[in-house]
């Protein structure tokens, strides 16, 4: 297929709750929709950097600088036979992993949708229902923590995680625990608030049978994590310090983690998303799909890849309402079951945007033709 345009939105849409990790408090969506063009039909992709470099180095901003100088001239006009090959065209340029992403994504949704086949078949994935988690963040207290545990326990969610920050820790496990018990498959994620310093911390939280503590050491350490995972019974998942397939590599060879956490921008898209769970499953580690407040776009994406086998565990791949007043995908994303999505059927994401509504969220717009 030969990509003929090449479009560009930004949109901003608020979240209906503020969500809040150890690095801030977000009330908005701030993303970059990417379309691409062929043969009547069009591919979505949707960058999942945040309007502010808190998370890793990437913004809304520097997402849209990339793709309009030098992502879309990459691959605009261009004749594509393998989504594969996007990520090896765009090989020479250095991180900026989530604007390339945000590309590749769309161009794997466009090569799905003109072969009449899903995403997840593309990607290879074989399941047909994912089993997912929720992701649940700071509160001024832990009383309204555990409220919130409690509604999406309700919704069914097989897996929760809360996230910490020094001070709002060990209190917030031990009060989750005392009100439903140690049989909810509960984990914490830092997003690397702490240091080794904290050892006597982390080592208390050892003693709450979490599944696993996700990132919580500084966002490009694999050293001392290793170093951690020695002293922790409980599983150290990675997040932010794994950008490439040879950071998974090294980082299993080190014992920094026994758990990966993968999102498919972090990574730079699906061929690389796909690679380190290829790697992850010969190695016995066992992954899941992170998330980053998607849009049904980036939520589909996420489905698509969750559809392989070694995603073994609930990943933060929530429902539509779980962030959306009215997602930007038709239907929205619903579980079928408690605590499961179908991976859909239809060719590409295999839902439909909305591009009516996708037009009047719009702040911003670019188009290049071929
Ligand atoms: O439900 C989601 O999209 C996951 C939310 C989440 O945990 C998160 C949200 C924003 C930034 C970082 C993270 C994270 O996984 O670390
Ligand atoms: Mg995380």
């Amino acid at each position: 297929m030969k990509i003929e345009k090449i479009e560009l939105r930004q949109v901003q849409v608020p979240l209906k709750a503020p969500f809040e990790t150890s690095f801030g408090r977000m009330d908005k969506k701030d993303c970059v929709i990417v379309s691409v063009h062929s043969d009547g039909m069009i591919g979505y992709g949707e960058s999942v950097a945040f309007s502010a470099p808190f998370y890793n180095e990437e913004t809304t901003e520097t997402i849209w600088y990339m793709l309009e100088h030098y992502l879309i001239p990459a691959v605009v006009g261009r004749e594509v036979t393998n989504p594969e090959e996007i990520s090896g065209v765009l090989a020479p340029i250095r991180r900026n992993h989530m604007a390339i992403a945000a590309i590749e994504t769309a161009v794997w949704d466009l090569y799905a949708k003109q072969n009449g086949i899903s995403l997840a078949h593309a990607l290879g994935g074989k399941k047909q229902e994912i089993e997912v988690g929720v992701s649940i963040g700071i509160e001024p207290t832990i009383e309204l923590v555990v409220q919130n545990v409690e509604r999406f326990l309700e919704q069914g969610y097989k897996r929760i995680k809360v996230k910490i920050k020094p001070g709002f820790d060990i209190h917030l496990v031990e009060a989750i625990r005392k009100r439903f018990g140690e049989d909810v498959p509960l984990m914490v994620d830092a997003n690397s608030a702490y240091t080794l310093q904290d050892v006597h911390i982390l080592k208390e939280l050892d003693n709450y049978n979490l599944m696993m503590i996700e990132q919580p050491l500084a966002h490009d350490d694999i050293i001392e994590h290793a170093e951690l995972q020695r002293e922790l019974r409980t599983p150290v998942c990675l997040d932010e310090s794994i950008h490439t397939l040879a950071d998974a590599r090294h980082a299993i060879d080190l014992g920094s983690c026994r758990i990966m956490n993968i999102k498919i921008g972090r990574v730079g898209g699906l061929t690389n998303a796909r690679k380190i769970h290829d790697l992850c499953m010969q190695r016995g580690i066992s992954v899941w799909c992170g998330g980053m407040l998607e849009l049904g776009i980036g939520r589909l994406h996420n489905i698509a890849l969750s559809s392989l086998s070694n995603f073994a565990i609930p990943g933060d791949v929530s429902a539509s309402k779980r962030f959306w007043e009215q997602d930007i995908v038709d239907p929205g994303i619903e579980m079928i079951r408690p605590g499961v999505l179908a991976v859909p059927n239809n060719a590409g994401i295999g839902h439909e945007v909305r591009e009516q509504s996708l037009e009047q969220l719009t702040t911003r717009k670019l188009t290049r033709h071929a």
